[in-house]
C-alpha cells in the first residue's frame, strides 16, 4: 500500500535545478531517509511534499489524494505532520499545555482559549505524552527540560495532529549520540505501531543507517540511489559520490542510464 507517492517532482531556482525527476513512494509505518551532500535538494524535496514550496512539475499524492501545490496548512490538515522546534513563546508553558495547544490549533478551537484552555483536551494531551515517555513531566515548564526531552515533546506535538505522514527535518540536530539513537528508536517504534509514514532528512549517518527502512540518495537534485540501508551502503554509485567531483558525474550518468531519465 502506498501512503505517499512523489512523482517526477521538479523545482528550479533561477539557473539552479534544485530537484529533477524526483520520484519515490512511502508506505504506512515506513521510515524513509533522504540523504545527500549540502545543496543536494533535500530541503527542496521535503518542502514540496509539505506544501512550503510549489513544484514546477510533478505530483505529490497523499493516500490517493493529489495535494500538489496546496498550502502547508491544508497539507497538514490532510495528514502531513511536521516536527518544529518549540517556539520561544511557548517554553514557559508546561509540557502538557504545549500539546494541548497543538490539539486546540488542529481543531480550530482557538476561540475556546480564553474560557478553559487549561483543561481543554488535557487527557488526550497526556495520552500523546505517554507515547513519547513524557507523561511524568506533564506539569514541568518546557524551559526546565533537558534538550533530549524537549525533542520528545516536539514529537508529541507533531503526533497530536494525528498525521498519516510525518516530516522530520534533521530530527537529531544538536543532540548527543546516545540521545539521537533514543529519539530515532522512539520515532521508529511509534511509526510502526501507529502506521505513520516518516520522511526525514538527516546529516547523522549513524541515525540514518540504523533507523531507516529505506534511504534515498540525492545529488544535485537527482536521485542517484534508493534502497535498504544495506543496499545503499554497498552501492557503487553512492560510494563514488563521496569520492569527489568525477564520482558525482559518473554516478549521475550511471543512474540516468539505469532509470532512463533525461
Ligand atoms: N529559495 C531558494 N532560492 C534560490 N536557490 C535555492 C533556494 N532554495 C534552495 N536553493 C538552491 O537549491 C539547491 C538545493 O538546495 P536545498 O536546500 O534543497 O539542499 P539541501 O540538500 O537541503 O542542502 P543542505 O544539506 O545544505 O540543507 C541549492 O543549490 C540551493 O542553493
Amino acid at each position: 500500500m502506498t501512503l505517499l507517492l512523489v512523482d517526477n517532482l521538479q523545482k528550479r531556482f533561477g539557473g539552479v535545478t534544485a530537484a529533477k525527476n524526483v520520484s519515490f513512494q512511502l508506505a504506512p509505518g515506513e521510515l524513509l531517509a533522504i540523504i545527500g551532500p549540502n545543496g543536494a535538494g533535500k530541503s527542496t524535496t521535503f518542502n514540496m511534499v509539505g506544501g512550503q514550496l510549489k513544484p514546477d512539475l510533478g505530483r505529490v499524492v497523499l493516500d490517493g489524494e493529489d495535494v500538489t501545490g496546496q498550502p502547508p496548512r491544508m497539507v497538514w490538515r490532510k495528514g502531513v505532520g511536521r516536527t518544529f522546534q518549540i517556539a520561544q513563546t511557548f517554553v514557559s508553558m508546561s509540557v502538557a499545555e504545549n500539546v494541548q495547544m497543538a490539539l486546540i490549533s488542529h481543531r480550530n478551537e482557538t476561540r475556546s482559549l480564553t474560557a478553559n484552555a487549561h483543561s481543554l483536551h488535557r487527557d488526550e494531551a497526556i495520552g500523546f505524552l505517554d507515547r513519547v515517555g513524557m507523561a511524568d513531566m506533564a506539569e514541568r515548564p518546557v524551559s526546565e527540560l533537558a534538550y533530549g526531552d524537549v525533542k520528545r515533546v516536539e514529537l508529541a506535538i507533531a503526533l497530536a495532529s494525528n498525521p498519516k505522514l510525518l516530516l522530520m527535518d534533521e530530527p537529531t540536530a544538536g543532540m548527543a549520540p546516545k540521545e539521537r539513537a533514543q529519539l530515532m528508536e522512539l520515532t521508529a517504534s511509534i511509526a510502526r505501531k501507529h502506521k505513520i509514514g516518516v520522511l526525514f532528512t538527516e546529516h547523522d549517518m549513524d541515525a540514518v543507517f540504523a533507523h531507516s527502512d529505506r534511504i534515498l540518495v540525492l545529488v544535485r537534485g537527482e536521485i542517484i540511489a534508493e534502497g535498504t540501508p544495506d543496499e545503499v551502503r554497498s552501492n557503487a554509485q553512492v560510494k563514488q559520490v563521496y569520492l569527489g567531483e568525477t564520482g558525482v558525474q559518473a554516478a549521475l550518468k550511471a543512474r540516468r542510464a539505469t532509470v532512463g531519465a533525461a
